[in-house]
């Protein structure tokens, strides 16, 4: 077993009543090569016909030489490329997903094997969930913590929600790939990781004040990856093969700490809300996306910043002394927004709302509207806005 994998066992181990079938995976793998160990593992799992779900780049990066390894172990194997919208950007929307799901029906796989990154994944994941097969999870680019995680973001009649589906049956993590990513994309998932500061925060704060599910070993897990990434971000942005390695290690764990909680509240919050609302809005005004993890760690600067001056100013929504005081505590861990800022320009990412390309119009908007995003979450920007309501 794996070192991550044992780590992932062992805080599920101290989950009560935790139910061990839900981390039944197969190989977690995150090393270099790790993708010439996709075909034997699906020969050794007695596959027949699995597709290979891709884009028009990703296909290029690693698609074709899984599609070939697989064909080579006697495997009947075909690529479906995901078409782009009409602005040229591969989406998680009912399009993508249709192709995918036809192509699996049509063609009678067993099998989706998702080349690509997070977008590639949660259209695989869904598909997958649809027509109640298994996909194997093999990531391009270290941008995301979704690879493994149960959630599908997608965007459905022009709204993301995010619908429980399935975890990967097993990962193949190349560090010869990942290594040699795009550093906007590589930006993006330290930006991605930076985020998990203003969620762990809102995290608590909804089971404070709205009651909501927590698991204080979840946190820790997730705690722990992000602090795995600031404590190296000086190799993360010199994409070093060990910054890509600790990078891609954070995002997995942080995947998991979803995956076992069964919900994204250890990696998403009001941040979160904000990056999907500014990706619907650019996409009602047919606007080229942005990439998720560019807009989380921006959204999390922002969201530190309004958080801090509520706390300095006195202004927190909440009544009852004892947990106002444990909401200060706690929003006095979250780095202050410059601090974030550093970080974000320290590996090449866009670091303000202006290099974002959100306008602020559209943040002012979203800063009163993004709760409303997920009304089952109740962050301190939400609180925020029901008292000035
Ligand atoms: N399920 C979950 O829990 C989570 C899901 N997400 C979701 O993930 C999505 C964002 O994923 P993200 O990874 O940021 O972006 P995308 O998956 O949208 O990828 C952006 C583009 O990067 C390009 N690309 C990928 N790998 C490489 C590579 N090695 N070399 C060159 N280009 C490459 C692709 O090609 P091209 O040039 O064709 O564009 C791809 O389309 C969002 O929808 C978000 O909501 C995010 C976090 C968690
Ligand atoms: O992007 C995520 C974690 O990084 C998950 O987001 P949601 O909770 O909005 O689905």
């Amino acid at each position: 077993m794996s070192e991550l994998m044992a780590y992932v066992r062992e805080q599920a181990a101290r989950l009560e009543g935790f139910d061990p079938s839900a981390i039944d995976i197969g190989p977690v793998l995150l090393e270099a090569g790790a993708l010439n160990r996709v075909a034997p593992y699906l020969k050794e799992q007695g596959y027949r016909k699995v597709i290979v779900a891709a884009d028009a780049t990703t296909i290029g990066i690693a698609g074709r030489v899984v599609e070939q390894a697989i064909s080579g172990e006697g495997i009947e194997v075909s690529a479906t490329i995901i078409r782009p919208n009409e602005l040229g950007d591969v989406i998680a929307d009912e399009q993508s997903l249709i192709q995918l799901i036809l192509d699996v029906r049509s063609r009678g796989v067993e099998a989706i094997i998702a080349v690509g990154s997070g977008t590639l994944h949660d259209i695989s994941r869904m598909s997958a969930y649809a027509t109640g097969i298994p996909f194997i999870s093999v990531p391009t680019a270290p941008s995301v913590d979704g690879f493994n995680s149960k959630g599908a973001p997608i965007i459905l009649r022009g709204d993301k929600q995010t619908i429980q589906s399935v975890g990967p049956d097993a990962i193949f993590a190349d560090l010869d790939i990942l290594t040699k990513a795009p550093p906007a994309l590589i930006a993006a998932g330290f930006g991605d990781m930076l985020g998990k500061y203003t969620s762990l925060f809102d995290w608590e704060f909804g089971a404070l004040t709205g009651g909501e599910a927590y698991s204080p070993v979840i946190a820790d897990m997730t705690r722990k990856a992000l602090s795995d990434c600031v404590q190296h971000v000086d190799e993360i942005a010199a994409r070093t093969p060990e910054g890509i390695r600790l990078l891609t290690g954070a995002l997995l764990e942080s995947g998991f700490a979803m995956l076992l909680f069964g919900q994204s509240h250890p990696a998403s919050g009001a941040e979160h809300h904000l990056s999907h609302y500014w990706e619907t809005s650019f996409l009602r005004t047919g606007r080229r996306q942005i990439l998720h993890g560019a807009k989380v760690g921006v959204a999390c600067a922002e969201i530190s910043g309004l958080y801090h001056r509520l706390a300095d100013e006195d202004k927190l929504p909440v009544e009852d002394p004892d947990k106002k005081a444990r909401i200060k505590e706690a929003i006095a861990s979250i780095p202050r927004q410059d601090m974030i800022r550093g970080w974000l320009a320290k590996v090449g990412g866009p670091n303000t709302l202006e290099q974002l390309g959100v306008d602020n119009d559209l943040f002012e908007r979203s800063l009163k509207e993004a709760h409303l995003i997920r009304l089952n979450r109740h962050t301190l920007l939400r609180a925020y806005n029901e008292l000035k309501s």
